[in-house]
């Protein structure tokens, strides 16, 4: 959610990429990180000590602790919930200027060595409060979480330069003011288990951040896979605006091109531009988010492979060929996604957030590794906006301009209905 050069993204700019790659040490943005939060709403991480059944328990326990759903991969049909495991994280040392959903694997981040963290993690107090914490999670928890792995920080897809690896296992995003209201909001509703918990704005070198927990801190050497929810992927204020006034993206006609050199309309072609709104609405009928209401964008594997080259990933088909690679023909793991999708459903059916927010271009980050363990999360709610009240929005009805809808749950349904057909054939 950051703007590139020409385009109309309601966040900050990237900003000046020269600072993203200058790195002050360790200790000083410890202590820079602790002394700059100065928006902290959701309360520290909580130790949560057990692993326990989702849904029922979740909604009575939200309130009281730093909850991120984590699905134990011992107990195949156990879905649990597993506290912020406390890894910590350091800066990212490949960023690059280009958005990353062109990338290969060579677009990758990884953002810190495991002797880096080895460092970080007994160098400071708050490090050394984790390991005394996450001796007790191991004591208690059925998984024995490992203490001193832990994988670089990747990012598969978005947009590069957007992102920063902090300590004790949290991720500093750049600030986008409907992002901070949108994970504020979200940290006292329902749907708190399913994202990432978020503490405030931080600042570093000039820019502003949002301070969130790392997903992949839970993991080692983790499978990831960003979805796209929804079956539209501009606001309508953004389609309103590219009314009032059309701003044609070069860059967007070279990435249509790139794909499909025969998608552009013969005026586009003779302005070698085309408008957001069109290459968005491009993108989602090439895609399966305008047929099945999500869509894959990238996948990053074990071994370090990234393929985020699904933009014709259409039908159900295709879809499920992906998703079979993803958890490399592992069936528990599919069911533990199918499991914690319908949890997810179930919470939000019930949020507030979700019935009062346009949510458009979120995604559904999945991710496990090789214990079994595996976790969905909601992430990216830079194009999340509230409806004008009385307004409600039941994400499942077709959108039709000015009714706000957004096909989240219509996309939510296919994508657990494709996980229960995946499943009804092993
Ligand atoms: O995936 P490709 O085909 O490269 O297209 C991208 C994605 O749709 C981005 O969404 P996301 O951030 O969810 O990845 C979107 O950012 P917005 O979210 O700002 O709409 C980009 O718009 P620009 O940032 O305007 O280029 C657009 O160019
Ligand atoms: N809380 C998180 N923990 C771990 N990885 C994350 C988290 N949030 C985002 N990512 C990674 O960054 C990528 C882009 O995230 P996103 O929020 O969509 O950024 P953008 O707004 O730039 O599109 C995701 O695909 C994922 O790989």
């Amino acid at each position: 959610m950051t703007k590139t050069p020409g385009s109309a993204a309601p966040c900050l700019d990237v900003g000046d990429m020269i600072q993203s790659l200058h790195w002050p040490t360790q200790a000083a943005r410890d202590t820079e990180e602790q002394s700059r939060v100065v928006a902290l709403r959701a309360a520290p991480p909580e130790l949560v000590v057990t692993c326990e059944p989702c849904v029922a328990q979740t909604e009575k326990k939200i309130d009281h602790r730093n909850t991120s759903g984590l699905s134990c991969g011992s107990q195949p049909d156990e879905e649990s919930l597993c506290s912020d495991s406390g890894f910590g994280g350091s800066p990212a040392s490949s960023l690059g200027l280009r958005k990353l959903s062109d990338c290969s694997s060579a677009g990758l981040s990884p953002t810190s060595s495991f002797e880096e963290y080895e460092e970080e993690f007994h160098g400071n107090n708050e490090g050394k409060d984790h390991v005394e914490r996450n001796k007790n999670m191991v004591n208690w928890s059925p998984v024995v979480l490992p203490l001193k792995k832990r994988s670089p920080w990747v990012q598969v897809v978005g947009h590069a330069g957007n992102f920063q690896t902090g300590s004790n296992g949290k991720l500093l995003k750049k600030y986008c003011a409907s992002e901070q209201q949108c994970l504020q909001r979200l940290m006292d509703d329902v749907l708190r288990p399913f994202v990432p918990a978020y503490h405030g704005v931080t600042r570093r070198d000039e820019q502003d951040y949002n301070l969130m927990d790392d997903l992949l801190s839970y993991f080692d050497s983790p499978c990831i896979m960003d979805c796209k929810m929804g079956s539209r992927t501009y606001l309508e204020e953004e389609l309103m605006k590219a009314r009032k006034n059309p701003q044609p993206r070069k860059d967007m006609y070279e990435k249509m091109v790139a794909v499909d050199p025969e998608a552009p309309t013969p005026e586009e072609n003779v302005q070698q531009a085309v408008l957001k709104t069109r290459y968005m609405q491009w993108r989602e009928t090439l895609s399966s988010t305008a047929t099945l209401g999500f869509r894959i964008e990238g996948i990053k594997k074990s071994d370090s492979t990234c393929n985020t080259n699904f933009k014709r990933t259409k039908y159900k088909e295709e879809v499920i060929q992906a998703l079979d690679d993803f958890v490399d023909g592992n069936v528990s793991l599919l069911r533990h996604y199918q499991q914690r999708l319908k949890e997810l459903r179930v919470m939000l059916e019930k949020s507030d957030f979700f019935k009062t927010h346009e949510v458009v271009g979120s995604s559904l980050l999945f991710v496990h590794d090789q214990s079994g363990r595996a976790g969905v999360w909601m992430i990216d709610f830079g194009k999340t906006v509230s409806v004008p009240p009385p307004l409600t929005l039941d994400h499942r009805s077709p959108w039709v301009e000015g009714n706000r809808e957004d096909g989240y749950l219509w996309g939510l349904d296919n994508f657990i209905d494709i996980l229960t057909a995946m499943l009804s054939v092993q």
